[in-house]
């Protein structure tokens, strides 16, 4: 039996983020950045409901008929489908942050080849770049970005922990890699939550170009 929602929630509000979620997945599914069923979006529908795509979906064919609503403990809500098996990534940002309302997770080459450089230092140090910008909060070329990099596992709650870590040093999280996996990048809106995640995957390109150069 599909749990039934313990909450109101808008239809209409969840038809319009599954609509969102689809069309992006596709747009950015287009570009190589979610292969082989990869990545994982989700939008808050409301104070207790996120839509998240349902676990294995091809992002390339990506329809709102692939979007289920959990709460934001990331249980399923009306429905049988398994949600994300990161659900649980998505739900944490929700419950830490009132203003953040997208979440996108995406697995491009730059991304994943990042991760797996960058995995010993355990961050990426991003400075000098124009397009750091592109960040909310980053007004300039000259600050430092720095984006953490998580061992992968396949138990989300350890994951969740690490993300509470690095919070609970009093470091700024403005994204994250997850050691040969990819990117988790969130905004207020759908377009900030896709600027971060293009801005990131660009730097992220453009740092592997100056070691590739530079050997
Ligand atoms: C075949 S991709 C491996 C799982 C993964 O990392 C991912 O992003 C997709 O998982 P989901 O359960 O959201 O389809
Ligand atoms: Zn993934």
């Amino acid at each position: 039996m599909p749990r039934a929602p313990t909450q109101a929630f808008s239809m209409s509000d969840f038809s319009s983020c599954a609509q969102a979620i689809a069309e992006h997945a596709r747009e950015l599914a287009a570009r190589g950045w979610m292969p082989a069923t990869s990545g994982n979006f989700s939008m808050r529908v409301d104070d207790g409901h996120a839509a998240i795509t349902i676990s294995g979906r091809d992002k390339s064919r990506l329809g709102p008929d692939d979007v289920m609503l959990v709460d934001l403990q990331g249980r399923p809500v009306g429905s049988t489908a398994r949600p994300s098996a990161e659900t649980g990534l998505h739900t944490q940002l929700y419950r830490l942050w009132p203003q953040v309302n997208a979440v996108l997770h995406t697995h491009s080459r730059a991304q994943s080849v990042a991760s797996r450089l960058f995995a010993r230092e355990g961050v990426v140090r991003l400075a000098g770049w124009e397009l750091q910008k592109a960040i909310t909060g980053f007004h300039s070329h000259d600050s430092v970005l720095e984006i953490p990099v998580f061992p992968n596992t396949q138990h989300m709650p350890e994951l969740e922990s690490r993300v509470a870590a690095w919070l609970d040093d009093g470091r700024p999280l403005h994204a994250y890699l997850i050691d040969g996996h990819g990117l988790y990048a969130w905004g207020r809106d759908m377009a900030e939550a896709r600027r971060h995640l293009e801005a990131l995957d660009f730097l992220l390109g453009c740092e592997l170009d100056l070691r590739r150069l530079s050997t």
